[in-house]
């Protein structure tokens, strides 16, 4: 028995989350298992880019998180109202919930999760923040003995694609908004980008997740980028800085023995800032995200990726269900198995039957670096180029780079070749009267 899925949204997540459902192919087994059952928008005229049966396509979006069949509630369809009251109202219908909507989340997430706690149903939100990045399931279980005291992340796609843009090419925030907005990264209102609301939203929940309490919104300081300008970014420079919107939670009283959430004094700010070129989020640029978690004992970690978009959202929109349903297999299977044998939880247990194929080092595509010492003979390089011609091995580069114990030292640097040929064309080299060695021979990324 699979387990049906309600989506509310059928926009560029539910769309991503919809493509990655109806094509389990190579994916987790449990995907399989998913079944769309409904699917709840607002216009049933609009062209889709996914064809689905017009039967389970609906816009009486209540009748989904009230159907007694359906297992697990997505909400992609943003906004506050009427997201809010039906999540709360699939809470009520005992439906377990996942949802992308950090700005309901930020807002009335007390009253959200106070109510799944009292029904019994997990709220899941990893595409809430960083999009496909996984940081909410990492704050809630990978790092969960660690004592967190910083939060510091770029989370807002739009404002770091513009100001590295203003970083990049000189122009200024007006102007890049533009093409933002045109290329579609920033929304048609930018406003909750731009003026850092929308990372206000994701810090609340981050600094929620790791210091254990809840978060009033109106207390996270925030300022936008609109007051960023092109002179400030090219000081900034000349001193060895960029400047990126950044969100901040800070815990304060980690040097006392036993901290505890109660008296915990937390900063949650999102305001840019001028990060040192050194910095790995310095180099963090266009619509990617990312997100350092500082602890004790972990020390620093840092998270990376697509922060928005169709699929890396619907990757981690996906996650969250399978979670659920791999909770719900177990407590169906410990209801019905008969065998004794006890169910274990599908994404946690270890299941594979069979063996990889793993491929031969020999068939290999890259490229390489190689470094010969050869006697300073005339027609050498030559000869190396017409070997490696032979076995098909197409030069980037080859270069003498000049003399190492009278011996010339040739430095090629090849395009993509398979590693098969090169290594038979390197054999043929080695025994080149001329050739003295092979100094080093290694991979190119
Ligand atoms: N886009 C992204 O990259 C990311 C988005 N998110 C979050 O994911 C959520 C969805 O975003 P996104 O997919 O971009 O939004 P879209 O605007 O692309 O899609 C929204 C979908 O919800 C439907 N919808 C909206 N309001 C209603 C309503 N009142 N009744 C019925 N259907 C409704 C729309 O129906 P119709 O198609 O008929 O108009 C549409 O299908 C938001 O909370 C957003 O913040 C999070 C991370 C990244
Ligand atoms: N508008 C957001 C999209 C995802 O949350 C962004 O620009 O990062
Ligand atoms: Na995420």
């Amino acid at each position: 028995m699979g387990f049906k899925i309600g989506l509310l949204g059928l926009g560029t997540v539910g769309t991503g989350t919809v493509q990655i459902l109806l094509n389990p192919s190579q994916r987790h087994p449990l995907v399989q298992e998913l079944e769309l059952y409904r699917v709840g928008v607002r216009s049933l005229e609009k062209s889709r880019a996914i064809d689905l049966p017009p039967s389970i396509i609906t816009t009486d979006l209540d009748a989904i998180v009230t159907d007694p069949d359906i297992d697990i509630v997505v909400e992609v369809m943003g906004g506050l109202e009427p997201a809010r009251l039906l999540i709360l109202k699939a809470i009520a219908h005992g439906k377990h919930v996942v949802t992308a909507n950090k700005a309901a989340i930020a807002r009335y997430g007390a009253e959200i999760f106070t109510a799944a706690e009292k029904a019994g149903v997990y709220v899941l939100l990893e595409a809430a923040v960083g999009g496909g990045i996984p940081v909410i399931e990492p704050l809630k279980q990978s790092l969960c003995a660690n004592r967190l005291h910083t939060v510091t992340g770029i989370i807002n796609g739009t404002t770091n694609y513009i100001l590295t843009r203003m970083q990049t090419e000189g122009g200024d925030f007006a102007s890049i908004l533009a093409d933002a907005q045109r290329l579609g990264y920033a929304e048609a209102d930018p406003t909750a980008d731009v003026d850092g609301l929308d990372a206000a939203d994701k810090i609340a929940i981050l600094a929620s997740l790791a210091f254990g309490g809840r978060i009033k919104l109106p207390d996270v300081h925030c300022e936008g980028i609109r007051q960023v300008s092109a002179a400030d970014i090219a000081y900034a420079e000349k001193l060895g800085f960029v400047i990126k919107l950044l969100a901040v939670a800070k815990r304060e009283d980690l040097t006392t023995e036993t901290p505890t959430t109660e008296t915990a004094t937390l900063q949650v700010r999102v305001h840019p800032t001028l990060v040192h070129t050194s910095h790995p989020l310095a180099s963090v640029n266009g619509v990617y995200n990312a997100i350092v978690i500082e602890g004790e004992p972990i020390g620093q970690v840092m998270f990376f990726g697509p922060g928005a978009g169709a699929g890396p959202t619907a990757s981690a929109v996906v996650a969250d269900i399978l979670n659920i349903a791999a909770i719900l297999k177990v407590e169906r299977g410990a209801a019905t198995r008969s065998n004794g044998q006890p169910l274990l939880d599908p994404l946690l247990a270890c299941s594979h039957q069979d063996y990889c194929t793993i491929a031969p080092m020999s068939d290999l595509v890259t490229r390489f670096y190689v470094r010969f010492l050869t006697r300073d003979f005339p027609g050498v390089i030559g000869k190396l180029g017409t070997c490696f011609g032979n076995h098909n091995v197409s030069l980037e580069s080859i270069v003498q780079t000049g003399l190492r114990d009278d011996l010339a030292e040739i430095v090629v640097v090849t395009h993509h070749v398979r590693e098969g040929n090169f290594r038979t064309a390197l054999d043929e080299i080695r025994v080149m009267e001329a050739v003295s060695s092979i100094a080093s021979t290694l991979r190119v990324l």
